[in-house]
């Protein structure tokens, strides 16, 4: 099995001109993970990867692999290798010589580099097309022969920029479980750039979600999910209601939030200093409709929208200061009521699915 690389990324921060895209984050993926950079466009996400792989300078900071500074090293010499977007390959090689291309500076013979190329191609179950052109090949395909030509260097870290955009919905799912079979049998890092939460839940063992070059939270999936540490994680990965409001005391690992003039909802969490402003998490798949309202765990809201999902059934309703609060419930319950828009129906959920979200600049 291949070598796997620890990254290390020290107080890094990357500055064009007067954008600042990465603003002093630190950040240590372990050796042998899958770690995925997620958040908005223009998050930062592209350049902390290109700054790993060497193809964009560190403004301040240190990176390492393993216990090496690469600050200053080239990529070829970092033992990172990465995978673009567009997978840019060579129009006019076929896929052998595709594959090979990286090991042209490796002092190898021409025909143990094209041995090699073909190993690469069999590894990824391209070895009959090994004399096509990548314009004969769909798109699945050429993202198989650009995994090959990036991981023939034997690289500690490979480096994937939104691997699957190129590919339709039905692609991009298989080629996603492709990606994390071949990230496990390898044994290698994985550092993959998407914007897509369902993607990033579905492969990583560590999400960093960035938001305006700075990391919001780094964290395994279940975490991220149950534990968003911010209400920009909390809004982004899109399963929690958030509400804000200013802290109104608290006991016994609990926290108050008061929306003046409206209602009091209670957390679990510490309780910051009294009237400060406090944003609270509730999850959406936990809200329960009906029964007498609970004081504190929930409100009597007017439904403003239902949506038909399948399985489940997405209710929005305001009230209690809140707007476009929602509760996802089964087909099965949802079925079961005759819940309609204009309704004032009875919203609860228990004091473990409403937490307390800390603030970036806490
Ligand atoms: N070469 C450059 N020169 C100047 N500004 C840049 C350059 N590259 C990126 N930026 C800016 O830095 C910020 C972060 O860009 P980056 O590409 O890292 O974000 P991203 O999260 O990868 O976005 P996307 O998902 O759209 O690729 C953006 O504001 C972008 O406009």
């Amino acid at each position: 099995m291949t070598k796997a690389a620890s990254i290390d990324i020290a107080s890094v921060s990357k500055i064009y001109g007067k954008t600042t895209a990465v603003d002093s984050i630190s950040l240590k993926i372990p050796a042998g993970s899958y770690c995925c950079l997620l958040g908005p466009s223009g998050c930062g996400k592209t350049s902390t990867l290109r700054m790993i792989a060497g193809h964009e300078s560190i403004s301040v900071g240190d990176i390492r692999l393993g216990p090496t500074v690469v600050n200053d090293l080239p990529p070829a010499k970092r033992g990172t290798a990465m995978m673009f977007q567009s997978y840019a390959l060579f129009p006019h090689l076929d896929l052998i010589d595709n594959v090979a291309f990286s090991l042209t500076m490796a002092g190898m013979t021409k025909n143990e580099r094209r041995a090699k190329a073909l190993d690469m191609l069999t590894l990824m179950q391209m070895e009959a097309y090994a004399d096509r052109r990548p314009a004969q090949l769909s798109g699945g395909q050429q993202q198989r022969v650009a995994l090959a030509r990036a991981l023939i260097t034997d690289p500690e870290a490979l480096l994937l920029d939104e691997p699957l955009s190129a590919l339709d919905p039905f692609l991009k799912v298989r080629m996603r479980a492709e990606l994390k079979k071949l990230q496990k049998s390898l044994g290698i890092t994985f550092v993959h750039v998407t914007h897509s939460q369902e993607e990033a839940m579905a492969l990583a063992d560590l999400i960093v979600v960035m938001s305006d070059g700075r990391i919001e939270q780094a964290a395994p999936p279940r975490e991220i999910f149950e534990r968003p540490a911010t209400a920009f994680v909390a809004r982004f990965m899109g399963d929690h209601n958030v509400i804000s409001g200013r802290s109104a005391g608290g006991a016994d690992g609990l926290a108050q939030l008061s929306i003046p003039g409206a209602s009091t909802f209670a957390a679990m969490g510490t309780a910051s200093a009294d009237n400060q402003p406090l944003d609270i998490a509730v999850r959406t798949d936990r809200v329960r409709l009906g029964g007498p309202v609970t004081k504190g765990l929930g409100f009597t809201g007017i439904v403003s929208n239902i949506e038909y999902r399948g399985a489940t059934v997405k209710i929005t309703c305001d009230g209690a200061g809140i707007s476009d609060f929602t509760a996802i419930i089964s087909d099965k319950a949802f079925f079961a009521t005759t819940v309609s828009v204009g309704d004032a129906v009875p919203l609860n959920w228990d004091a473990g699915d409403a937490i307390v979200l800390g603030r970036l600049d806490a």
